[in-house]
């Protein structure tokens, strides 16, 4: 399977490296780590020690079977337009955050699926991403219901050796992993703490009651998404995740623009009462703000 990964920073490159194992991949992302992978290959460090030279390029390929979408969400515009010119068999969205897969089936015109994915990764130099976890990547239907897609996509990343899975519930899987990431990645992000802070410390009542908030608005969207379930999943990933500083801390850390609008507006900016959402999302906001990042 020709596989193109659109968005090779610290997740498509883990991805991209680990699928380049069983198929062609060719990583689409930027200078100066495209140059460095061409010059020298690609190096995964951490919890997985691996160094191979799949494709890398600025720009899609003419055509591929697969294309996964591993950009920020503020860029998933931008990797639709990279996309266009693309015969893609496929197209599947292994963000975090709400609202890219409709992003994306906006603006192209080959199917389009949802995927979770509970990787570790983090971008170090050009050329080289660490494994901070190993996790699992679950993909299906946007809209729920089977997909041949589906099952192909999780059959082609199982023969690459990652634990993956077609789901026909991708509507409560993606609302899940939204909790997870408004009960984690914002309240980590303001209190600066690694996901473990969560598991006993103050800010765990805050993660729940974000967790809970969330739960509230999917199902006044139609996803039976029950409050325990969402503050059940929090918990778990935060122990399993204990030592990671969530992708939101390290955007923070590194003065960059977070994902604050995909990921805690649509809890934070919708019509059910939210207010620690709402407070979350309005200081997270104000950060971007004083620095010109929004
Ligand atoms: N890093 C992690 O451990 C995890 C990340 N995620 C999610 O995965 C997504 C990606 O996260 P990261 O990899 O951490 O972000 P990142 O910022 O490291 O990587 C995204 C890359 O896409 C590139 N890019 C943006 N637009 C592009 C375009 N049109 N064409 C080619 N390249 C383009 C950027 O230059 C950047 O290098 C986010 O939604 C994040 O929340 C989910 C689970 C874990
Ligand atoms: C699972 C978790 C919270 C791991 O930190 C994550 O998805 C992230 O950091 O973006």
């Amino acid at each position: 399977m020709h596989v193109a990964v659109v968005g090779a920073g610290s997740l498509g490159s883990l991805l991209g490296g680990l699928l380049a194992r069983e198929h062609r991949v060719t990583l689409v992302g930027r200078d100066p780590h495209v140059s460095a992978i061409r010059e020298h290959g690609l190096r995964v460090t951490g919890v997985v020690n691996l160094t191979i030279s799949p494709d890398a390029d600025t720009t899609a390929p003419a055509r591929c079977d697969l294309a996964l979408v591993t950009t920020k969400a503020f860029d998933t515009a931008g990797a639709a337009a990279t996309l266009a010119d693309t015969d893609a068999g496929c197209v599947v969205s292994l963000q975090n955050g709400l609202g890219n897969e409709t992003v994306l089936r906006d603006r192209l015109d080959c199917p389009v699926l949802a995927g979770t994915c509970t990787y570790g990764a983090r971008r170090s130099d050009p050329g080289v991403v660490a494994c901070t976890g190993e996790g699992t990547v679950t993909v299906g239907d946007p809209d729920g219901g089977p997909s041949e897609w589906a099952d192909r996509v999780a059959d082609a990343f199982t023969a690459a050796d990652i634990d993956a899975t077609a789901s026909d519930e991708m509507p409560l899987l993606v609302w899940q992993k939204l909790a997870v990431n408004v009960g984690i990645n914002a309240t980590t992000a303001l209190a600066r703490t690694e996901n473990g802070a969560l598991l006993d410390g103050p800010a765990s009542s805050v993660a729940a009651a974000a967790a809970r908030e969330t739960a509230t608005v999917a199902r006044s969207e139609g996803v039976d998404l029950a409050d325990e379930t969402a503050t059940d999943a929090v918990e778990r990933v935060a122990r399993n995740t204990r030592a990671n500083r969530s992708s939101m801390l390290q955007d923070i850390d590194a003065r960059r623009r977070t994902e604050v609008d995909a990921i805690v507006g649509p809890v934070a900016d919708h019509a059910e009462p939210t207010p620690v959402a709402a407070t979350l999302a309005g200081l997270l906001r104000a950060w971007e703000a004083e620095r010109g990042l929004r």
